[in-house]
């Protein structure tokens, strides 16, 4: 396959100012995922993976440097624009799920769609395929508090590519769960992305899941390194 990046980082500069500590998190960090590859970020605890994450996902504009998506550059956009290309271009998964917990699992899929402005039939049908494909199709009705938490991943992982998002983004997405049901939630995982040709960004402390992807990256001194 042709290299198609989705997702690079210029040059990307994180600060945080804590009293007269001006803290670098990110200090011109370059990185390139391209389409359908599956990268890990180990590193640890407090080095920046969630900033790196946040940042690339667009959550957090850059204070230099830029995040390009499918050749946009986007990182510097204002809110709004960021927020509406997040909508349709990029899912997240973190470590608790975050989903709402008065809605069905079925339900939970289908908002992100219904913001899109799809039809709540369109949405259904999306979300029940997604669920299938996620082997829990029969826990469609069942309320968060009702699965188990690595259905509730599951579940989290399904609406993150409900949009079909160019871009798979995971912040520990089995930090939770104990190894026989964190190997078998990024089973699904894994399958979803090398079905859709997506390309994902995970970062985890798991060198067994890390060993699964294409390739793994830390973060020294502030920019992404191969490990
Ligand atoms: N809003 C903020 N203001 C000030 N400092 C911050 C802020 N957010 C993060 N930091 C600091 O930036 C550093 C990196 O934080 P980040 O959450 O990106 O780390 P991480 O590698 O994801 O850690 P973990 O694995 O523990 O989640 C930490 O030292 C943190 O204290």
């Amino acid at each position: 396959m042709m290299a198609e990046p989705v997702l690079e980082l210029k040059s990307v500069e994180r600060h945080y100012v804590q009293g007269p500590r001006k803290l670098t998190i990110l200090n011109g960090a370059d990185f390139t995922l391209q389409r359908g590859e599956m990268v890990a970020m180990v590193a640890p605890s407090g080095t920046g993976k969630s900033t790196l994450l946040h940042t690339a996902g667009l959550l957090e504009r850059p204070d230099g440097g830029d995040v390009i998506l499918s050749g946009r550059a986007c990182g510097r956009l204002s809110d709004d624009e960021r927020t509406a290309i997040r909508r349709n271009d990029i899912g997240f998964v973190y470590q608790f799920h975050h989903l709402l917990p008065e809605f069905s699992a079925l339900e939970n899929i289908m908002m992100p769609q219904l913001i899109r402005g799809l039809s709540k039939p369109e949405a259904s049908k999306r979300a029940a395929q997604l669920l299938d494909y996620m082997q829990i199709g029969k826990r469609a009705q069942h309320r968060p508090a009702e699965l188990s938490g690595g259905e509730q991943q599951r579940v989290a992982i399904a609406r993150a590519v409900a949009n079909a998002p160019l871009v798979l983004l995971a912040d520990e997405p089995t930090g939770n769960l104990d190894p026989a049901t964190a190997s078998y939630v990024f089973d699904a995982l894994e399958a979803l992305v090398r079905q859709s040709g997506l390309a994902a960004m995970i970062a985890t402390h798991n060198h067994e899941l890390a060993a699964r992807m294409d390739r793994r990256v830390t973060l020294a001194e502030g920019k992404v390194v191969p490990l």
